[in-house]
């Protein structure tokens, strides 16, 4: 019971209502203490200009947009690194606010006789930051792409409101050659000017940006071992930053803005593509890498062994497998190119342009005497061998002194860099540790043509879970969103034709581990995403307002995430359960959503993208980060989303809220009729049954078609094994009835974590907030999801748990 209720002394920003609702609730990992900082307190925030403002729609519209004609704030939101290999874009789009003219929403209240008359529905505040790349020579893909989104012009806001809003002053933020090499291209097709940032200037910012503000967003990499390493922001510096792109920078860094361009070598990732590209004739860059997987370098590298008969030189400490001339062996033997394997070439030349790359980082580290060494850049691609060969050379070289640690958004850090330069952004201030790496849904869009239903028609919705951040949202900024149109993840999916394919069958195929049908990878210890085109871009949420929850014990040792998906039985497990639920969960997506024609193409498109995602967390588990449970399971919601199924679960939770609603008045009735301890153990243990419906296990659902919702809650509350118990009742009594030995006094204020299904709420904590709102205690509901009575606005919760307690139910 502990964390059911808890007697709370502060006062958590609430207004004079008995009963409130409060979003957050500690559930979230990211909840670090310096989290607190919330947004309203940088002025060098944007601001909001909302004069004039006016909402642009038909009737019928569903998401009408608010257009800000004087709103300027937003449109400096993308910013782009332009290399001479690839163009690096990261822009930002706000979340969407929640749409409140839903028909459903409405019944509830009705079937309640609650009064409709102060609707509250908020906008969310927050927004996206995406992260989308394309190869330079095609940059004629990436000018199309800005087009198409409008993200020159703010994401479209401005092309609403007025196409005759001068396009003509427009800046965006730029950074690499390109920056300068482009301008005129720019200037032509898309009417903008290059705002030209230094490149190692913008490199810097971003690393030390992504360091200190993700979670996890450095790793080390070591014989196939990936590891995260939480770096101490206040332990960041002194560091060697190594950029491998098309050629290799490294960058002693001291501080923000502090640094100095030590060292580089035009051996780097252009190097490797372009003589990989002449010697293997491959097409693209991923081809070359994948080739690589397969190769077998001795055929081509002269080792040791060859030049000492088979015996290794031990006294320099070399083994006769040790590679003693990169490419040695093709002098003294009569082939000609074709002879060799491409697969052997690329092997050897990956191997000797990253081993070079380390070997030279670790002396400049060691001229410096810097103990960590940071890669970036996009040659490094997440590739296992890559990243195996860097760190090998590291350690071999500095004798285990110095640790090459690599950046999940390696190839990013210009882009991030130049977009933080918008000094109105004040992201350095900003957002640090406000963002959250989240699943890459949102953009994955890496050059090809853009296809698609029009833009109009995908409007990206909000996420529901973003519930939790809306309250604190709404009391700090008050921000309308705006809605943002994306080509999107599921563009890609619902096209026919585009090159994305799903790499997983829904049910097992011969050949498949049997793991609900997930392919075998094609190579051993492979880390080059096969779906590459469709998942190595990235999304991260800016999140509003992460508080952490003022009672926890420990906040610093809390773990919300129970189940810990680094067991790979554990991950093969909860892979295995998604996917084998997979088709079930897509009928009931497309049930919620009236079984229309449209609803079966995005649930069949969900199906394919939610599969890629599983086949590739089962190819490469760290893909995301750390992975829980709980991650899982919010990735699957996300994907739901982005496919815009609000709530798969609507119709089930729906008849489940009208059988609880039912139900409710005899519960009353019985309740009412015991005596006063048995009463209080019945609504705590009431909680705990209706919660059983919680993420709609099959037992449950069993259940569900076995009996009515109160013989389940019955049942639950008295016959069912749990694995829980009601622990601290006796306090919980004692301070209900303001009694006993300790003589406590009754709760003051009572916290009321609502949970996500209709039973949950109406059959578990509606009966407790009434009796709780009788004996005088305040009641704060904190909504650590969306409670999804799905007919009622969060908002609206209180005001029924206050007509409860009254007894008007
Ligand atoms: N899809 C891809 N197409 C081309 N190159 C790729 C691709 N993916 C990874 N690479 C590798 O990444 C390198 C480019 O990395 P990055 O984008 O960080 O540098 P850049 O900004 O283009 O180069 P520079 O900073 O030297 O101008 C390429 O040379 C190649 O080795
Ligand atoms: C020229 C840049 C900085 C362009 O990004 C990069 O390609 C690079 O660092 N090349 C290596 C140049 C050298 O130091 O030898």
């Amino acid at each position: 019971m502990a964390d059911l209720i808890q007697e709370e002394q502060q006062v958590l920003g609430i207004d004079d209502k008995r009963v409130h609702l409060e979003g957050g609730g500690g559930g979230e990992k990211d909840m670090s203490p310096a989290t607190g900082s919330s947004i309203h307190r940088s002025s060098s925030r944007p601001q909001l200009d909302v004069s004039k403002a006016e909402i642009q729609s038909n009737v019928e519209d569903k998401y009408p947009t608010i257009l800000l004609p004087n709103q300027s704030d937003d449109l400096s939101h993308l910013a782009l690194d332009i290399g001479g290999s690839l163009i690096k874009l990261v822009y930002f789009s706000r979340h969407e606010g929640q749409s409140d003219d839903d028909k459903r929403k409405k019944t509830l209240k009705e079937r309640l006789g609650l009064s409709n008359g102060n609707r509250r529905s908020f906008p969310i505040l927050g927004g996206r930051l995406h992260f989308v790349k394309f190869e330079t020579r095609k940059i004629n893909e990436c000018l199309d792409f800005i087009h198409s989104k409008q993200l020159h012009r703010g994401g479209g806001l401005e092309s609403r409101y007025s196409d005759s809003v001068a396009d003509q002053n427009a800046i965006i933020k730029a950074t690499g050659g390109g920056a300068y090499k482009y301008a005129d291209l720019f200037k032509e097709r898309l009417g903008v000017s290059l705002d030209k940032e230094d490149e190692m200037d913008c490199l810097v910012a971003g690393a030390n940006f992504l360091l200190k503000a993700i979670r996890h967003e450095a790793f080390t990499h070591m014989e196939g071992q990936k590891e995260f390493v939480q770096i101490d922001p206040n332990d960041l510096f002194p560091y060697l930053l190594v950029n491998v792109g098309s050629g290799v920078s490294m960058i002693k860094v001291d501080g923000d803005g502090k640094f100095e361009r030590v060292s580089g070598t035009n051996v780097g990732g252009g190097t490797y593509w372009g003589l990989g590209r002449l010697l293997t004739k491959c097409k693209s860059f991923d081809e070359l890498l994948e080739l690589s997987q397969k190769g077998d370098n001795s055929t081509i590298d002269m080792l040791v062994g060859d030049i000492y008969g088979g015996l290794d030189y031990s006294k320099i400490g070399l083994s006769a497998s040790t590679i003693a001339s990169s490419f040695g062996k093709t002098i003294s033997e009569k082939k000609e190119l074709e002879n060799y394997r491409p697969e052997d070439i690329s092997l050897s030349l990956l191997r000797m342009i990253s081993y070079n790359i380390g070997q030279i980082a670790y002396l400049n580290a060691l001229r410096f005497k810097l103990k960590r060494i940071f890669f970036g850049g996009f040659f490094i691609r997440g590739h296992a061998y890559t990243m195996d060969t860097i760190s090998f050379a590291v350690q071999y070289w500095s004798n285990g002194g110095a640790q090459a640690m690599f950046l999940r958004h390696e190839g990013f850090l210009g882009a991030l860099g130049a977009f933080m330069s918008y000094e109105k952004h004040g992201l350095d201030d900003l957002m640090v540790h406000q963002l959250v790496e989240r699943f890459p849904m949102g953009a994955p869009y890496t050059g090809g043509k853009i296809h698609g239903p029009p833009l109009g028609d995908l409007n990206e919705k909000a996420s529901h879970r973003n519930l939790k951040y809306l309250i604190y949202a709404v009391k700090l900024l008050k921000i309308i969103g705006c809605v943002l149109e994306l080509i999107s993840w599921m563009e890609k999916f619902l096209q026919k034709g585009t090159e994305i394919t799903a790499p997983v069958p829904m049910t097992p195929v011969a050949g498949t581990t049997g793991l609900g049908g997930f392919e075998v990878p094609l190579s051993k210890g492979s880390a080059l995403r096969s779906d590459a085109s469709a998942l190595n871009v990235g999304v991260l949420h800016l999140v509003p307002t992460l508080e952490v929850f003022p009672l926890l014990a420990d906040p610093k040792l809390y773990e919300p995430n129970t189940i810990d998906l680094a067991d790979p039985k554990e991950l093969e497990y909860w892979l295995t359960i998604l996917s084998e639920h997979l088709p079930d969960l897509v009928d009931k997506a497309v049930a919620s959503e009236g079984g229309t024609d449209d609803a079966k193409r995005r649930g069949d498109a969900f199906a394919r993208a939610f599969s890629a995602h599983l086949a590739r967390l089962m190819e490469e588990p760290s893909a995301y980060g750390k992975l829980g449970l709980a991650n899982l399971l919010e990735m699957r919601e996300e994907c739901l989303r982005e496919f815009q199924f609000v709530d798969a679960y609507r119709s089930i939770k729906q008849r489940e809220n009208e059988a609880s609603l039912a139900v409710l008045p005899d519960l009353f009735v019985e309740l009412d009729s015991m005596d006063e301890e048995t009463r209080l153990l019945t609504l705590i243990e009431g909680v705990l049954a209706a919660n059983i419906f919680d993420w709609g296990s099959r037992a449950c659902v069993d259940l569900y078609h076995k009996g009515t919702i109160i013989e389940i809650y019955r049942m639950s509350r008295n016959k069912m094994r749990r694995p829980w118990r009601v622990d601290d009742f006796d306090v919980f009594k004692e301070r209900m009835l303001g009694t006993g030995d300790k003589k406590l006094p009754p709760h003051r204020r009572a916290l009321l974590f609502v949970d996500n299904s209709g039973a949950d709420i109406v059959l578990g904590m509606l009966p407790l907030a009434r009796e709780l709102l009788r004996r005088g205690t305040e009641v704060v509901l904190v909504a650590n999801s969306l409670p999804a009575l799905n007919d009622v606005t969060a908002m609206e919760l209180p005001d029924i748990v206050a007509e409860a307690a009254k007894g008007d139910l």
